[in-house]
């Protein structure tokens, strides 16, 4: 190894670490930009690891509570995310060589105010680690906290639940979603491979780019947006001259399809800086709607609309493979607490809906609680609505992700239209018909 290579070796790892200790306390992971590091092979280098040792927290713990037999030291800096890192190279990553893994661990941990005085018990760990590597006994349902494997198990069977563990392993896929009228292949510069999933939806086999030099980006003819995430607006039929609500709709894909589809949108979202973003969306798309700052638990004085969508703010634990992290930073009392603000936005947008109306609920949640459990309680205590079960043929003969009441239930490990591989975030939609 060059002095040069051994540099740059030792700051990758150490800005690694230092990204993995701000997840370890709460935050989202944030990849590595061009700010970060200039080199792309090197910023690509320090957002593999990263995500390599989130996507294999569960798996990485069990290891570590076998060679740490007292425990990860507490207030120790460095130490717990080095050893993180250290470990998910020698395990998943051994193609970047045992040595230069556990040598620039201790080297980060050596380096570090707080953690330099485990550097004796990280070394002793990790060769620890290094010679067991064939051996560690790593089970997939370790990959998911065991609470959430267990909810998984007891709602969708061990099968699915076993496979919706292994699939935190995997890197998503690009879905894009075209504007009607706009075929992929026209544009130019052209997508080499894309494949059909829904109407308007694709899924990029790979790409090497990114998203904004894709072709015809700045043309706005389409806009990134998961295939799960697409079939609530798909249930709301054609909205020619019709009044849509679009409530929480930042960053926008699901108010992009309600302008695509012709709906007259007012889009609320809370948060000004996602406002813009979503503004900001929409100009480059060439859609219209009316932008209101609100809290969608307060909507006096806005009106009555034909069509109200709720994509109401969740658990998120149905985008664990985009953001390993939620499964870790989720709690599963938080489940309740959130069901209690939803079911306020339910009841306040539901005062929004002109009889005859729709009113669609969804969330990115895996959890009965953000979903099917929400829509029984709002029907209980709302006569004036019932649930409009979602048929196949509104989905192109899709009846994968649609349950026996007619919600949408959409599983990760759904197989997907055309034999597409490469699975879909959780969610679920429900439709429910204002009569009285
Ligand atoms: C799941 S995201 C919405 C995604 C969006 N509908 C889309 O398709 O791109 C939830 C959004 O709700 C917003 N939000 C959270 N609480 C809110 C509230 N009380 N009123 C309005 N918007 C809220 C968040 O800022 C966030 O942008």
């Amino acid at each position: 190894m060059t002095a040069r290579s051994n540099t740059a070796g030792l700051d990758v790892r150490r800005s690694a670490a230092q990204r993995l200790q701000l997840v370890l306390t709460g935050a989202p992971f944030i990849p590595f930009g061009a700010s970060d590091f200039e080199d792309g092979r090197e910023r690509a280098l320090a957002n593999r690891l990263v995500t390599t040792a989130l996507r294999r927290h569960g798996q990485i713990n069990k290891v570590l509570e076998q060679v740490l037999e007292k425990g990860t030291p507490k207030r120790a800096g460095l130490f717990e995310p080095a050893m993180r890192i250290g470990v998910a190279q020698l395990l998943f990553m051994p193609e970047l060589g045992a040595h230069a893994a556990l040598h620039l661990a201790v080297e980060t941990i050596k380096r570090d105010r707080r953690a330099s005085r485990f550097a004796k018990l990280a070394n002793a760990a990790l060769r620890n680690v290094q010679r067991q590597a064939d051996s560690w006994p790593l089970k997939v349902q370790d990959l998911v906290p065991a609470w959430m494997f267990k909810r998984w198990m007891a709602r969708y069977g061990e099968t699915q639940a076993l496979r919706m563990a292994e699939m935190v392993l995997d890197q998503p896929p690009l879905d894009l979603v075209f504007k009607s009228g706009v075929l992929p292949g026209q544009e130019e510069g052209g997508f080499a491979q894309i494949a059909p999933l829904l109407p308007q939806s694709y899924r990029l086999a790979e790409r090497d780019a990114s998203v904004m030099d894709l072709p015809a980006y700045a043309d706005g003819q389409w806009w990134v947006q998961d295939l799960s995430s697409t079939l609530p607006a798909r249930l709301v039929g054609s909205l020619a001259g019709k009044k849509v609500l679009d409530l929480c709709a930042a960053p926008g894909g699901k108010t992009a399809q309600l302008c695509d589809l012709g709906g007259l949108v007012t889009a609320v979202e809370i948060e000004k800086e996602r406002l813009k973003r979503l503004q900001e969306n929409l100009e480059r798309l060439n859609f219209h709607a009316k932008m209101l700052e609100a809290d969608a638990t307060q909507l006096d004085g806005v009106g009555e609309f034909d069509v109200v969508l709720l994509d109401a703010p969740c658990s998120a634990t149905g985008t664990y493979r985009r953001h390993p992290e939620v499964l870790w930073h989720r709690k599963e009392k938080d489940f309740a607490q959130r069901a209690t603000l939803q079911s306020q936005m339910l009841s306040e947008a539901a005062k929004r809906v002109a009889k005859g109306g729709q009113l669609i609920y969804c969330t990115c949640s895996l959890e009965p609680e953000e979903g099917e459990n929400q829509i029984e309680q709002f029907l209980n205590q709302h006569g004036d609505f019932k649930l409009a079960p979602v048929q196949a043929d509104e989905l192109n003969g899709w009846a994968g992700p649609i349950d026996v009441n007619g919600y949408v239930r959409a599983l990760p490990c759904l197989e997907l239209p055309n034999g597409c591989a490469g699975g879909t975030d959780g969610f679920f939609a429900a439709r429910l018909q204002r009569v009285a």
